[in-house]
């Protein structure tokens, strides 16, 4: 469905280069959900706005849904939906119009349009919305109806941009169904953008992590965890000026990595954790120094982030994880 080979952009701002994406190659094949994570200001924005035609590369080619992006822009367009991550409803439009008018752009007829925009309202939970107008919408439904117009024109190739940027758990978790629904059901292809690790795991079956401009990592999430391998040792010191001498424990710990020290916590890879957490406080008590929590766990997206870049996702301004909803769907 998407075939891209050394894609890259480079904007000018203020006489200086900003080397946006620097050449990304990427496959998807048709009937995949695939997830592009990254920090803020990573090239997420910029590779999508490239792969639907609002963005010409600097260098590279691409087959998007068949069609060469370069020489064959129009079919492209044709055949894929985009929600950018802004939304493109008009606040006082009628929703159901605002359907109606996307898929007549797309050469549908205003009776095909109607029928199709009536079933996806029902499929995406907006029934007895059709009249509404958007600023009269709730987020979630705001967001739904963006995929809504992304979708009348019956696309087999879409791409969400942060589908889920300021939605509550439970309005994600809903989105995340009915992304999933879209595949099922229609064998839809779906190439989307995140910074929230939960949402790549959940919802993708393979990841693509993008830093700087160049995809540092692929896989499916499973795969992207045991990569790391071993479990991850998190212990907090009672105070920030022990944090030194608290890592230098840390590290002579049998196959420890090199810790991180973040303030006053400590950061590191361990083979086994169990068996570092009871020799780790003993050696604690020996040298005084006291600690108000240690926890060890399997490695998540983010430490696959961390191991890859050396920075952690979380603490690059992206929005941590939200707690996940009652009834999260799985
Ligand atoms: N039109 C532009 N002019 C100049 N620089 C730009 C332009 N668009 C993007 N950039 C820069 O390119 C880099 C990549 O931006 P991009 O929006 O693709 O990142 P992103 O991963 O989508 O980030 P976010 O998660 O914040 O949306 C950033 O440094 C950004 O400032």
């Amino acid at each position: 469905m998407i075939e891209a080979r050394g894609l890259a952009r480079t904007f000018r701002r203020r006489k200086q280069e900003v080397h946006a994406v620097t050449g990304v190659d990427l496959d998807v094949a048709a009937g995949e959900i695939v997830g592009f994570l990254g920090p803020n200001g990573a090239g997420k924005t910029t590779t999508l706005r490239m792969l639907t035609t609002l963005l010409t590369p600097t260098a590279g080619t691409a087959t998007v849904a068949g069609c060469d992006l370069l020489a064959d822009p129009v079919g492209v367009r044709r055949r894929i939906g985009y929600v950018s991550q802004s939304g493109s409803t008009q606040p006082e439009a009628l929703a159901g119009e605002e359907v109606v008018d996307h898929g007549r752009l797309y050469g549908m007829s205003t009776a095909d349009a109607v029928a199709r925009g009536r079933r996806l309202f029902t499929e995406l939970d907006l029934e007895g919305l059709w009249e509404r107008k958007p600023k009269a919408m709730s987020g979630g439904q705001r967001r739904r109806l963006d995929i809504a117009m992304g979708l009348v024109h019956e696309p087999g190739l879409v791409f969400l941009d942060e589908p889920t940027t300021g939605l509550d758990p439970q309005a994600r978790a809903n989105l995340w169904e009915h992304v999933r629904g879209l595949r099922e059901e229609r064998g839809t292809t779906v190439f989307l953008t995140t910074h929230y690790l939960d949402e790549a795991d959940a919802l993708c079956d393979r990841i693509l992590v993008i830093d700087r401009g160049a995809i540092v990592a692929e896989g499916t999430p499973d795969a992207l965890k045991s990569r790391v391998g071993g479990d991850v040792l998190t212990v907090t010191a009672a105070r920030a000026d022990r944090a030194g001498e608290l890592a230098r424990l840390v590290a002579g710990l049998p196959g420890a990595e090199p810790p991180q020290v973040h303030g006053d916590r400590v950061v590191a890879r361990v083979p086994h954790g169990g068996s570092a957490l009871v020799q780790l406080v003993r050696e604690l008590d020996a040298a005084g120094i006291g600690v108000v929590g240690v926890e060890s766990r399997r490695p998540s997206l983010d430490d696959v982030f961390l191991g890859l870049t050396g920075r952690s996702l979380r603490e690059e301004g992206a929005p941590a994880a939200l707690p996940e909803p009652e009834g999260a769907l799985q």
